[in-house]
């Protein structure tokens, strides 16, 4: 059912120091920020050869990631999303299995412009996962 891996997020404390970092310790391709208001945070996506980084940065009042950072204030790796063809199937075939969808269990519309849903990461270990529909 899962496929390639879409992205690794990367909560950061300071969405400017990450991109100078990426862009120029890191010589990486840094795109631009761009606002989610849908999801409560800004994005900034690193294209890699083999996958894109995700910086997260909280964005509105009830960001989803602002507990994330109030506990871990360095920032960290807060999900990783893989690519599905049919994210409805998956979704039922996750939920069949005992998985927790998070939110009201329908997608939404994500970054790329795909749908997406997230999965507890208690039920993965430990690891908050995206599933995007590609
Ligand atoms: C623009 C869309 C973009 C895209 O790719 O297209 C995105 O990726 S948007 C990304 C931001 N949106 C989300 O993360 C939505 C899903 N997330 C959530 O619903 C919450 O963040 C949730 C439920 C995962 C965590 O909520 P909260 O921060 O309020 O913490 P809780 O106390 O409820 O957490 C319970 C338990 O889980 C642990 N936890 C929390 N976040 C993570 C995480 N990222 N990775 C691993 N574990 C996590 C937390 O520590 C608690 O554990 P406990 O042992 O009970 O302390
Ligand atoms: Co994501």
């Amino acid at each position: 059912m899962i496929g390639r891996l879409n992205h690794v997020a990367i909560a950061v404390p300071d969405l400017e120091a990450a991109c100078a970092q990426y862009r120029t310790a890191l010589g990486a391709n840094v795109g631009a920020p761009q606002d989610e208001p849908d999801h409560g945070v800004t994005v900034v996506f690193i294209e890699l050869p083999n996958t894109k980084i995700e910086l997260l940065y909280p964005l509105g009042e009830n960001s989803p990631i602002k507990g994330f950072l109030d506990k871990n204030p360095s920032g960290g790796i807060h999900h990783v999303c893989y690519e599905v063809d049919d994210i409805i199937a998956a979704r039922d075939h996750l939920k069949a299995s005992g998985a927790r969808v998070l939110g009201d269990g329908e997608p939404k519309i994500g970054a790329h412009g795909k749908p997406v849903l997230f999965l507890h990461p208690k039920d993965f270990n430990g690891t908050l996962t995206e599933l995007e529909q590609v």
